[in-house]
């Protein structure tokens, strides 16, 4: 709990109060700014501030968390308890008013009350968290509390862009394995930004049949084709103030490309079967798992299209290349399992456990890892999570494995790459497309490879190598 008073001793009165409380830290700040730069370091459960304070008041500190997190509870107290103040305290959204001096009993129960409201909204979040079903699309009706955790520095970097690009409103392009947290990605910069209380609504343009996406995404009218009983506005439209997100942008069939670069260019979509536009004020946000310079080449993606979408770019990395945050993410996912199920036995998991889930392959990155760990829950028998529980998960051999080239007597580069290709292909689950990504080849080139052999440099079949191996 963080409490928020100009005046030492009453703040102190406050901690001594609240910290008979079980299981209540508390930390005094001194001043509204103080109370700011206390939140941004740590994160609490819930503030207790005075109203009347010199420089910021208890109101603007309100405002200040309201804006940040709103969920977050905040409870004004107040030594001339007026009634226009307590109204005008609910009006912006504090959780309680109270006046001086403080009833302790009362407080430890509105306390009590704040956080216990503010868990099962959190749980709630975490629910609407789960895979999209149907048409994967959801409209965000409040500001959810979604975290992104992670103190790799390609994280804490990432996290930095996120900030400055939610005061833009220009696309961003959100590129990342499955898995790996660009719905997130997106999510946050949208709820990071001014568009905040406007809907955020997430389209994955693989999951709605190519022949319906069309009017799903631009509406269309009354009659526009068999079955359009009803006229219809379209998720463009939804998301009026707010944000669109396009996931597996990749995807999306040409002609659609061509429709949506001219919605982002003038900013007016028309429905299908419709002669006029209307104007809309949305924000874009795509991602994709596919390599699209690499679409762009073969014709797949449209050029004018991708330039128009990477105005702003961010790259979510594997969590095979931030193995450090493993361990932080999988007690993040225990707890958010046993809410969910809060019958389960597991409540922790071993440091062996931990070693292991760390050097696993985790091709499904983050979500594979969510998954693992929930399983273990709902299944598991015993409190803890031990290694033996985790054997069936692929280890990562790649990185600090043995080289399995076998003994190294002398062969030529032929035999030596055709040993390393077949251990990739191992390393990869068989999966072509990814081994030919790690060898930094083709994929047809890999298919020729695993029928003819490989080419290596000095060979004279030039050409088919993009890159000697
Ligand atoms: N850094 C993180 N901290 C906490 N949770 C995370 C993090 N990264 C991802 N997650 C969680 O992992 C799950 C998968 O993330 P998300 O759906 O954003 O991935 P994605 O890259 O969009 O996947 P896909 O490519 O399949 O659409 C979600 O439940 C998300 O909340």
């Amino acid at each position: 709990m963080l409490v928020v008073d100009d005046d030492a001793a009453t703040a102190e009165v406050l901690r001594s109060g609240v910290s008979l409380m079980p299981a209540c830290a508390c930390e005094i700040a001194l001043s509204g700014p103080e109370g700011i730069k206390a939140l941004s370091r740590e994160s609490f459960d819930v503030v207790v501030s005075d109203v009347r304070m010199p420089g910021m008041s208890g109101f603007e500190l309100l405002e200040f968390v309201r804006r940040g997190d709103p969920t977050l509870p905040v409870i004004l107290v107040t030594a001339n308890g007026e009634m226009q103040e307590a109204v005008e305290a609910a009006k912006q959204g504090a959780f309680d008013y109270m006046v001086k001096p403080v009833d302790f009993e009362h407080l430890s129960t509105t306390i009590q009350r704040a956080v216990g409201e503010r868990d099962i909204g959190e749980r709630d979040v975490v629910e609407r968290d789960e895979p999209l079903v149907t048409r994967e699309r959801a409209v965000a009706q409040r500001p959810s509390t979604r975290v992104l955790l992670g103190n790799a520095p390609s994280i804490v970097a990432m996290l930095g862009a996120i900030e400055r690009m939610a005061l833009s409103t220009a696309p961003v392009l959100v590129a990342g394995e499955t898995g790996t947290g660009k719905d997130l990605v997106a999510s946050l910069i949208h709820e990071k930004g001014p568009r905040r209380h406007r809907p955020y609504v997430a389209v994955n343009t693989t999951a709605i049949p190519a022949t319906l996406l069309e009017s799903e995404l631009f509406g269309h009218v009354r009659g526009a084709f068999t079955g359009a009983t009803q006229a219809r506005r379209g998720l463009v439209v939804e998301a009026e103030g707010g944000t669109l997100f396009l996931d597996e942008i990749g995807d999306m069939p040409l002609e659609l490309q061509g429709t949506l670069l001219r919605v982002i260019e003038t900013g007016e979509v028309r429905a299908v079967g419709s002669d006029r536009g209307r104007r809309v004020d949305v924000r874009f946000i795509a991602a994709t798992h596919r390599d699209l310079p690499s679409l762009v080449r073969k014709g797949a993606f449209r050029e004018d299209l991708y330039y128009r979408l990477n105005v702003l770019s961010l790259s979510v990395p594997p969590l095979r290349d931030r193995r450090g945050d493993i361990p932080l993410l999988a007690s993040h996912f225990l707890e958010v399992a046993r809410s969910r199920m809060p019958a389960s036995q597991v409540s922790s998991i071993s440091a062996d456990a931990k070693e292991l889930l760390s050097r696993a392959s985790w091709p499904g990155n983050v979500r594979q890892l969510a998954a693992t760990i929930e399983r273990i829950v709902v299944l598991g028998r015993s409190s803890r999570i031990e290694a033996a529980d985790l054997a069936f998960l692929d280890q990562a051999e790649a990185e600090g494995g043995e080289w399995p080239g076998g003994s190294f007597e002398l062969c030529t580069l032929k035999t030596l790459t055709e040993r390393y290709v077949s251990w990739v292909l191992a390393q990869a689950n068989q999966d072509k497309a990814r081994a030919a990504a790690i060898l930094g080849v083709d994929i047809s080139t890999l298919y020729r490879w695993q029928r003819r052999g490989p080419t290596v440099a000095g060979d004279n079949e030039p050409r088919s190598v993009r890159r000697p191996p």
